[in-house]
């Protein structure tokens, strides 16, 4: 295993050179052919970014060199590479990839168990309502696919979620719903979260006499859920071996099951199956999400953009980059490596919004912004879906058009040539004309799938999970711990415990004035 400073700074100097995006379709005859890859449904387009074969050829050859190959397999085999925690990452597994022959049997076992619960609920009509309580991985991905199940799947009971400690968040969630009718899912991995517990704890006195029978629990700490006071034969279980951001595919996406039934989610875990089985499987210079992380080392550690956003050119996608930000950002928003010594840059910022809304805000930026980024701006990951599931084939029309125009602007930009032919002679030409010039060469991907079918929506899911895993190897970070959650978790209990017993604490002069504010 090589440096990584080293390696890393080999990719700097490689990327240390003007590339004309728009002119690589010329200069590299087949670049469509080597940028643009394609599993299933889902199509990723990488020919917009600032990167030519000599530089993807360094980066195959600087992964290689990072021992990436051996990594995937450890991954799929089993091996402890949560090397912190000492535990596997089994993600994969859920979907039928992988694992032990434990895994497969207590994983069989309970997809049965779970479809066999969600069949009769919705077989029974006695509940028409799921409030499912939990929060980051517990809630992210729930919350993001049931949004986009929507697509092409029906809630046949209304699903809502409660994740924030605020109040507001469990008031919205059980607003107007009958508790007779209503069964509350808490979902914790640990279920020692202060939000999710408080929060169930509001619903099942809000909840009075069914207070018992109409809540069950989803975790990896039975004792903990039972200790809660949840009913023994109401938990549902998964293990250690899935982290939080990682878990929509166990039995954390059971309320999803109850929603939109057993089918629905059986499709989704097969289309994450066959992104797992293309990424177990390609080589790496096929590879999809192979592919996907190198283009983002490139953009960060070779063109030093320090942010990615991620534009959904779909209202049924639009919590996909709060989502992103947990799964990339808590994986690899570390700085320390596997052996405790400084990484290098590692995870950009990830962050953006649904387009058309994104153009009429932060688009701006985008186009013109600076940044520490080479070529200004950041990179984008434009997501979009061919197939219209509103029956609005107008809007569908003119919401694909402006996701293709959107990358095409950011490539080309608008030369200071063309503006200032186009204002003619003006008295304050030399002021406006740059103003109004775009300078282009700004990187863009742009993933395709051919509809928002559950399949579709798992091949996507996955394919970032596993981008997610490449570029944690390159930065030898650890992608699934998460100590940097912990600092401010233990003060927040410190400070409310003093809170109620009326105490100031040992704080800085800061923290103390904000608390006794609420004295
Ligand atoms: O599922 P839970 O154990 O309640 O954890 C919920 C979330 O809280 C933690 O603070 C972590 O940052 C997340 O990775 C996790 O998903």
């Amino acid at each position: 295993m090589t440096d990584r400073h080293t390696l890393l700074s080999s990719i700097a100097t490689e990327a240390d050179r003007d590339i004309s995006i728009a002119s690589l379709f010329d200069a590299e005859p087949d670049r469509l052919e080597n940028f643009v890859m394609r599993e299933g449904p889902l199509r990723a387009d990488f020919s917009k970014q600032a990167l030519d074969a000599a530089g993807l050829k360094a980066l195959l050859d600087m992964a290689a060199k990072c021992d990436l190959e051996e990594w995937r397999s450890k991954l799929f085999s089993g091996e402890k590479v949560n090397t912190s925690e000492d535990r596997a990452v089994l993600h994969m597994a859920l979907r039928g990839v992988g694992g032990t022959d434990e895994n497969k049997a207590e994983v069989a076992a309970m997809r049965q168990r779970m479809a066999d619960y969600a069949d009769t609920i919705r077989a029974d009509g006695k509940f028409k309502n799921i409030v499912h309580i939990g929060i980051g991985g517990s809630d992210l991905g729930p919350r993001l696919v049931a949004d986009a199940f929507e697509a092409s799947a029906e809630q046949s009971l209304t699903l809502r979620f409660a994740e924030n400690v605020d109040g507001a968040s469990v008031n919205d969630a059980i607003k107007g719903l009958n508790p007779a009718e209503t069964l509350a899912v808490v979902v914790s991995k640990s279920f020692g979260t202060q939000e999710t517990k408080m929060n169930g704890e509001s619903v099942r006195s809000w909840l009075g006499e069914y207070g018992n029978s109409n809540m069950i629990a989803v975790t990896a700490n039975r004792a903990g859920a039972v200790g809660f006071g949840v009913a023994a034969e109401n938990v549902f279980d998964f293990w250690d071996w899935v982290g939080g951001r990682y878990s929509v595919w166990s039995a954390v996406g059971l309320s999803l099951q109850i929603a939109y039934g057993p089918d629905v989610f059986a499709d989704f875990l097969d289309g994450a199956r066959a992104m797992d089985l293309h990424f177990r499987d390609q080589p790496l210079q096929e590879n999809l999400p192979v592919m996907m992380a190198l283009v983002g080392i490139w953009n960060r550690n070779g063109l030093g953009y320090g942010s990615q956003a991620v534009i959904p050119y779909s209202r049924r996608l639009r919590k996909f980059s709060a989502f992103l930000q947990q799964l990339e950002m808590e994986s690899n928003g570390k700085s320390a490596t596997r052996d405790g010594a400084t990484s290098t840059l590692t995870c950009p910022v990830i962050w953006g919004d649904e387009g058309t809304n994104g153009q009429h805000a932060f688009f701006q930026w985008l186009h013109q912004g600076t940044s520490e980024g080479r070529y200004g701006g950041a990179p984008v990951d434009f997501v979009a879906v061919l197939k219209d599931h509103e029956n609005r084939p107008a809007h569908h029309a003119a919401l694909l058009a402006n996701c293709f125009a959107q990358s095409e602007a950011l490539m080309l930009g608008k030369s200071e040539e063309i503006v200032r032919d186009e204002l003619g002679t003006r008295p304050d030409l030399d002021a406006l004309a740059p103003q109004m010039t775009f300078p282009g060469n700004r990187p863009s991907t742009t993933l395709t799938l051919d509809e928002l079918s559950p399949n579709a929506l798992g091949h996507l899911i996955a394919l970032y999970e596993h981008k997610t895993f490449v570029q944690g190897i390159v930065w030898n970070v650890n992608s699934f711990d998460q100590w940097g959650v912990q600092l401010g978790k233990v003060l927040a209990t410190t400070i409310l415990d003093e809170m109620e017993a009326g105490k100031s604490g040992d704080h800085d002069a800061s923290t103390t004035a904000l608390m006794q504010l609420i004295k």
